[in-house]
């Protein structure tokens, strides 16, 4: 784990020190956006056209910020037009790495070593947390984006032309409700599990700790009466919920001391998640093996024996009873 420094990596943790023992994330600083017709997006440049076989992903399967990009990729139909790198679980001592085994696959663009030689072929001069998901430009050989919030958006509506596939899960209509939705779940559930994990004091863990249950209780509030998130339709609010439900009872239950409950003792949360899970292309974005052993093998400063769990047993191909 570290970060490039002017272009040079450099092996440190996290700072918790001048947050009190918080952990903060670092906000993703490349942010350009691809469009139907390549002219400039919500931030960054023009210049990124959607076009088949231009862009490339690279994610990690353990990662809940990548993993939403495969979703997206998954359900769009983009498969055949955004090609795919995943790295290896094992995020150590020169972050993100590239191996061939247990399915990761290798850079497929450069065949580097790390990820972070991808971010300095981006710029040489690169300072700032290296991190995955990235969206690559085969053409223009440079950074599209590192945020993982505009990708998903980019996905769900740039590339319709060419797919034919005009699935909304931003519809404008929603947009307000899908953004209060996202307000409340990325600081409390998607980056709230983290907080908990990752503080280094009893005090700012407590406080994060109550934060994922607090949001927890109340989104299993929504999903007992209504279908889905926002409305009785799949919306990215709750592609961004899932991304955290699935890893909750594998890894931020025991990893990140989440452990007042499980996501299999919440009545509605439960059969939602099955649903999503089943949810057609979805099951195949999903890798426990990169999941449990990415968090519990690299995080050594919680876990130095580096001892991967072997449970828990949960069936998520069984039937979702989601009728409301
Ligand atoms: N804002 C980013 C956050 C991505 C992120 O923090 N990814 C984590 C993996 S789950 C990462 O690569 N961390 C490496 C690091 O912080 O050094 C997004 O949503 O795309």
């Amino acid at each position: 784990m570290g970060l490039l420094v002017n272009g040079q990596w450099q092996d440190k943790w996290y700072d918790t020190d001048s947050s009190n023992g918080k952990f903060e994330r670092e906000a993703a600083q490349l942010r350009h956006w691809i469009t139907a017709d390549g002219s400039a997006g919500i931030t960054g440049e023009a210049g990124f056209k959607a076009q088949a076989n231009r862009y490339h992903l690279y994610v990690s399967l353990a990662c809940p910020w990548a993993h939403r990009t495969l979703i997206f990729r998954a359900l769009k139909g983009l498969q055949d037009l955004i090609t795919v790198s995943v790295v290896s679980p094992d995020m150590l001592d020169s972050g993100w790495a590239f191996d061939t085994q247990n399915h990761s696959t290798g850079d497929a663009l450069f065949n580097s070593n790390y990820l972070h030689q991808v971010y300095t072929k981006n710029n040489p001069e690169y300072s700032g947390r290296v991190t995955v998901p990235v969206l690559w430009d085969k053409k223009l050989n440079k950074i599209v984006s590192n945020e993982s919030a505009d990708i998903i958006r980019m996905f769900n509506s740039a590339f319709n032309e060419l797919t034919s596939n005009n699935d909304d899960y931003y519809p404008e209509a929603l947009q307000p409700k899908i953004d209060e939705l996202n307000a409340l779940i990325y600081p409390n559930i998607n980056n709230g599990v983290y907080r908990t994990g990752f503080a280094t004091t009893q005090d700012a863990y407590e406080e994060a700790f109550n934060d994922v249950f607090k949001a927890l209780d109340t989104v299993e509030g929504i999903l007992s009466k209504q279908r889905y998130l926002a409305t009785n339709e799949l919306t990215e609010a709750d592609w961004r919920l899932f991304t955290t439900l699935i890893r909750f009872d594998s890894v931020y239950v025991g990893h990140f001391k989440c452990n007042l409950r499980t996501i299999e003792s919440y009545p509605a949360l439960n059969g939602y998640l099955r649903e999503l899970y089943q949810v057609k292309g979805v099951a195949e974005t999903v890798d426990f093996y990169h999941i449990k052993r990415h968090y519990y093998f690299s995080h050594t400063m919680i876990n130095p024996t580096q001892v991967v769990p072997n449970g828990p047993s949960v069936d998520y191909l069984s039937d979702h009873g989601r009728n409301v």
